[in-house]
């Protein structure tokens, strides 16, 4: 039975400034479960990372309402856990990894054995527990994001929220990490939102893919991806259904670009 864990309500944002309005966010309406990987594509400027600072209470909607486990995010919510493409910022230069990674659980988890065992746990799970004496700055760049996303595992969020996470990482680097993010959805059963824009990065991790339009936003299609749950890079990739849906995925982001894609009307209450 599907167990609702974030819902997102007819969701509009606009920009008041002194040069007039922007509005970046039309009519949002979209519900996560549980346990899902669910990945957010759109054109460039659509209005993804104002979605998610909507939906991490870091933004007020203009109207529309968010919801996590039922309550209303109103304020960002101690049970979310945010990973963002720009790691080195996220990273405290002056604490070591094993540092970074239990800072956040200070408040959550006063007995300090229990916070060692979590971030112990957490660094084998993205393969640093090697590194946890070192430094952010005596890392890669994969490295560090490793970090931050141990960061977030140790914190045992009832959702990650990854904005982007590998957009500056090498190739290689970044197919590594999707398989992390992977295997932390299957082997540790956690729920993830993951915006990319990267239509193969979408199709590859997600359990669905939520396409938006163009800004003003609105969710243009809401993608099963039903591909096989034990995934890897060689062989998901050159699967017939693989290049079918990035291929959908593409089209309705084309579609989208050029604003072909009509918006439903509301339905009638
Ligand atoms: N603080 C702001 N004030 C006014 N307009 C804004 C502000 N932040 C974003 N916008 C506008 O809202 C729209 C959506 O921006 P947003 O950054 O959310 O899109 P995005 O999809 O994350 O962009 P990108 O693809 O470049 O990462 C854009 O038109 C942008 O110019």
């Amino acid at each position: 039975m599907p167990d609702n864990l974030l819902t997102v309500t007819g969701l509009r944002k606009v920009y008041d400034s002194s040069t007039g309005s922007v509005e970046a966010i039309g009519d949002i309406t979209f519900r996560m479960d549980a346990g899902e990987l669910v990945c957010i594509v759109g054109p460039s400027g659509c209005g993804k990372t104002t979605l998610l600072k909507c939906i991490s209470g870091l933004l007020k909607p203009t109207s529309g309402s968010v919801e996590l486990r039922g309550r209303p995010v109103t304020s960002p919510p101690p049970n979310m856990a945010l990973v963002f493409q720009e790691y080195g910022r996220s990273l405290y230069p002056w604490l070591t990894v094993r540092g970074n990674v239990e800072l956040p659980l200070k408040h959550k988890y006063p007995s300090r054995s229990e916070r060692g065992r979590l971030v112990e746990d957490a660094l084998r799970a993205v393969g640093l527990d090697h590194a946890a004496a070192s430094y952010p700055w005596q890392l890669s760049g994969g490295m560090q994001q490793r970090v931050a996303i141990a960061r977030a595992v140790a914190y045992q969020p009832e959702v990650l929220i990854m904005d982007e996470p590998f957009a500056a990482v090498d190739a290689q680097t970044r197919a590594d990490l999707e398989d992390l993010v992977r295997a932390l959805h299957r082997e540790r059963g956690m729920s993830i939102l993951f915006v990319t824009h990267d239509i193969d990065e979408s199709v590859y991790l997600g359990e669905r893919v939520v396409v938006l339009s163009k800004s003003p936003t609105w969710v243009q299609e809401d993608v099963h991806v039903d591909l096989p749950d034990d995934r890897d890079q060689i062989t998901t990739r050159a699967l017939p259904r693989f290049t079918a849906l990035r291929t959908h995925v593409y089209e309705q982001i084309q579609r989208a670009k050029r604003g072909e894609a009509v918006r439903p009307p509301a339905p009638v209450a």
